[in-house]
């Protein structure tokens, strides 16, 4: 039997391409697609650099097109040409703050976005869906670990709120024709590289996330980190979260895939990504120190605003539903976004 094409939004970004590689090297076809509005698209090739890259290490093909989701033109182009069998949605705007700021940005992206592709699925017949989700649907956790069956739907953001609604249009679209089958994954703190150093996180201007920032800093490219808090109630002040590694989170997408591939059975289901272990800012900072060997300057500064104390997976779901876990500990996704930064320092841009 031919391996099933799945086509891939986002597939430029930083979760993207990290699991375009593990798709490839797991046998499926795949097809990109991205407008590179958050991906580094320079260099001689046509390709994305980060997808380049990907296809340098898996000795595999990529096909790339630049489709913008919310052009309903671009994306029934891509259909037309190949015949898709399950589609992985990854492309969105991602930053909370920028998101309270430019609301009707995130709205017309993720969620005009995904209302376009998920048209053009069903008009050919494509009704295999894979979801990026957040922890962020969770919004103030009030139980811990979190399962999936905490309630959803209080989110503080724009950008979460198009995270929760999109999974509440998937539940419909599954309660209104059997013939949908949807795996939403709600990503806890994704972190990490690849193994090779050779694709990382690359963001945009001054990161947002605890992690890149970390390693700007222990590179060089930033003076200090700015810790959010320190009078939280946790082991030691700081915010806990549960960090994943990318590497552990593209295999948790193949093994939704997988499951897609081989069941007759539909409807919505979520599964919660993380390692069910909680790790606070300090003790990440220290663990980059010890695995970079660099000195990583800090100062507490007050609280950022909408930030939850503690939030951590409970992620037994899916190891028993997909036959996923989580492998990679907080020392290996210090190492290895180490690895990237140190031999990126200005990340897909050679600058
Ligand atoms: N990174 C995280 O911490 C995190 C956590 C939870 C959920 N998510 C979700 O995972 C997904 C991937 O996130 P990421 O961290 O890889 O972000 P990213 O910005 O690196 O990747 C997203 C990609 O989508 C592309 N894109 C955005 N809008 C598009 C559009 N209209 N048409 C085509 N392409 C478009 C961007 O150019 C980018 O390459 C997003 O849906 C995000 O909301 C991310
Ligand atoms: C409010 C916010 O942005 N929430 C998003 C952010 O969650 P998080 O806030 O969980 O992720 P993050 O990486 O922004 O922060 C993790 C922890 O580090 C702290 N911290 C972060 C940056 C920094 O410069 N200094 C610092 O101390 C922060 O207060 C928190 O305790 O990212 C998630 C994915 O990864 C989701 O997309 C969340 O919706």
């Amino acid at each position: 039997m031919a391996p099933p094409t799945v086509l891939v939004t986002g597939g430029a970004g930083y979760i993207g391409s990290h699991t375009v590689l593990e798709m490839l090297n797991a046998g499926y076809n795949v097809i990109c697609v991205d407008n590179l509005c958050n991906a580094y698209s320079g260099g001689a090739s046509k390709l994305p650099e980060a997808l380049n890259r990907v296809q340098e290490i898996t000795g595999k093909k990529v096909n790339f097109y630049r489709v913008d989701i919310t052009d309903r033109e671009q994306v029934r182009s891509v259909f037309q040409e190949h015949k898709i069998d399950m589609v992985a949605h990854f492309a969105a705007l991602k930053a909370v703050g920028e998101s309270c700021r430019i609301p009707l940005q995130y709205y017309h992206n993720n969620m005009t976005g995904t209302n376009v592709l998920l048209e053009a699925m069903a008009d050919n017949n494509v009704f295999k869906f894979v979801y990026s989700s957040s922890a962020t649907v969770y919004g103030e956790p009030k139980f811990l670990p979190v399962t999936e069956e905490h309630p959803t739907g209080n989110c503080t953001s724009p950008y979460g709120k198009t995270k929760y609604f999109t999974e509440e249009i998937l539940k419909d679209l599954c309660k209104s024709d059997k013939r949908w089958a949807v795996v939403s994954l709600r990503y806890f703190n994704p972190v990490g590289a690849h193994i090779s150093g050779r694709i990382g996180e690359d963001p945009n201007g001054e990161p947002n996330n605890l992690m890149p920032y970390i390693a700007q800093v222990a590179v060089g490219r930033r003076a200090k980190l700015s810790v959010f808090g320190s009078d939280f109630a946790t082991k030691d002040g700081t915010g806990v979260r549960d960090y994943i590694h990318i590497v552990d989170l593209a295999e948790g997408h193949v093994k939704a895939l997988d499951k897609l591939r081989n069941i007759a059975e539909s409807g919505f289901f979520a599964y919660n990504l993380g390692t069910g272990v909680g790790c606070s800012v300090l003790e990440l900072v220290h663990a980059f120190e010890r695995a970079s060997g660099k000195k990583v300057t800090y100062e507490l500064v007050d609280r950022r605003s909408g930030d939850v104390s503690t939030c951590y997976a409970d992620a037994q779901l899916a190891e028993t539903k997909l036959g996923w876990k989580a492998t990679r500990g907080i020392d290996k996704m210090c190492e290895d976004t180490w690895r990237w930064q140190s031999q990126n320092p200005n990340g897909y841009a050679n600058k």
